[in-house]
């Protein structure tokens, strides 16, 4: 049966955004269109605009499921949709503007890792945003430093920029599924190449276990090798863990094994790690200010 295509209430047909919008400047060339930084006329508010060609319906319903996910999606912690236009063949999405940018750029920009404070933190906050997805039956599926928004004032927020095609190490992600393996759970792997596993919102908290040691070291275990080889490597070998553990606390050493276990039964709810002892007590965005504060300082220099 033909199934009804919903007009996506969200967006606005045959509107000009530039009648509400000023575009002020540009964030960077994605892989699906440009990415602008936009000003609105009357509330001066900020926002990231993406552009999108819409050539078939087909597109549109695929952008359709991520309109659809970040209208429904209010949370402290995910990056929030201002609003969205269908104009002149293009979908153009307004998010709320995150001033720092990502957290990879970040550590790339200051030649450092996060320290153990700023890891607690951005985990508790990533922990949240992960529970609110979750109950709302959202998995993220693509979970790494460079989908983590941080604002001038310090708050963390879950983004999904799709795929950059600036990352060589990224296999083709639009028409097949294959994202940027380093962070992938061995059984989705499973299921890129086998098809048929269904994987499900635990694949998140691999992800996250992977991303907490790119926060340690920079980069994610096996960065160094080709994709296509890691996918094999994150299958054969033992789950991951930090280069030096003794440098690190043993809460933080525990935490990583309660996310990066290779069978998903065995890892940790997001629920379940708000209460471990690494993040449940005395975390604040202290420490994470500071690193802020270096960046932008550090972009003022030049
Ligand atoms: C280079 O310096 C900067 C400085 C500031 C920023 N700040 C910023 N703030 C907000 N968004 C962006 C952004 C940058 C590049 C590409 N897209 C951006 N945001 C964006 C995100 C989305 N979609 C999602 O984040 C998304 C899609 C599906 C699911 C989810 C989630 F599961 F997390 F809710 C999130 C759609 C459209 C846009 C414009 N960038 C970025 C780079």
């Amino acid at each position: 049966a033909s199934k009804k295509k919903g007009i996506n209430p969200n967006i606005k047909r045959d509107i000009d955004p530039f009648q509400f919008w000023d575009i002020i400047g540009e964030l960077g060339d994605g892989a699906f269109g440009k990415v602008y930084k936009a000003q609105h006329k009357e509330t001066r508010i900020l926002a990231a605009l993406k552009q999108v060609e819409i050539k078939s319906e087909e597109d549109l319903e695929d952008f359709a499921v991520e309109i659809d996910i970040l209208s429904v999606c209010h949370h402290k912690n995910v990056v929030g949709l201002h609003e969205a236009f269908y104009h002149d063949g293009k979908l153009w999405m307004f998010l709320e503007f995150c001033g720092a940018g990502a957290l990879d750029s970040m550590m790339v920009d200051l030649e450092k890792p996060l320290s153990e404070d700023q890891i607690k933190y951005v985990c508790r906050e990533m922990c949240e945003a992960l529970v609110y997805l979750h109950n709302n039956r959202v998995i993220h599926r693509d979970l790494k430093a460079g989908n983590v928004l941080l604002t001038m004032d310090g708050d963390v927020k879950l983004a999904d920029f799709g795929v950059s095609a600036k990352n060589s190490k990224t296999l083709q992600r639009r028409d097949s599924f294959i994202g940027t393996p380093y962070w992938m759970a061995p059984e989705v792997i499973l299921c890129e190449t086998l098809k048929d596993v269904p994987y499900d919102y635990r694949a998140d908290i691999w992800s996250l276990g992977i991303t907490l040691i790119e926060f340690a070291q920079i980069e994610p275990p096996n960065h160094d090798m080709h994709p296509m080889r890691v996918l094999i490597k994150i299958q054969k070998s033992s789950a991951p863990g930090l280069n030096f553990p003794s440098r690190w606390s043993k809460n933080f050493n525990d935490f990583l094994l309660r996310c990066l276990n290779k069978d998903p039964n065995q890892r940790s709810s997001a629920q379940e790690l708000l209460e471990h002892p690494f993040i449940k007590n005395n975390v604040d965005k202290k420490a994470l200010m500071e690193l802020i504060s270096e960046a932008k300082a550090e972009v003022m220099e030049i």
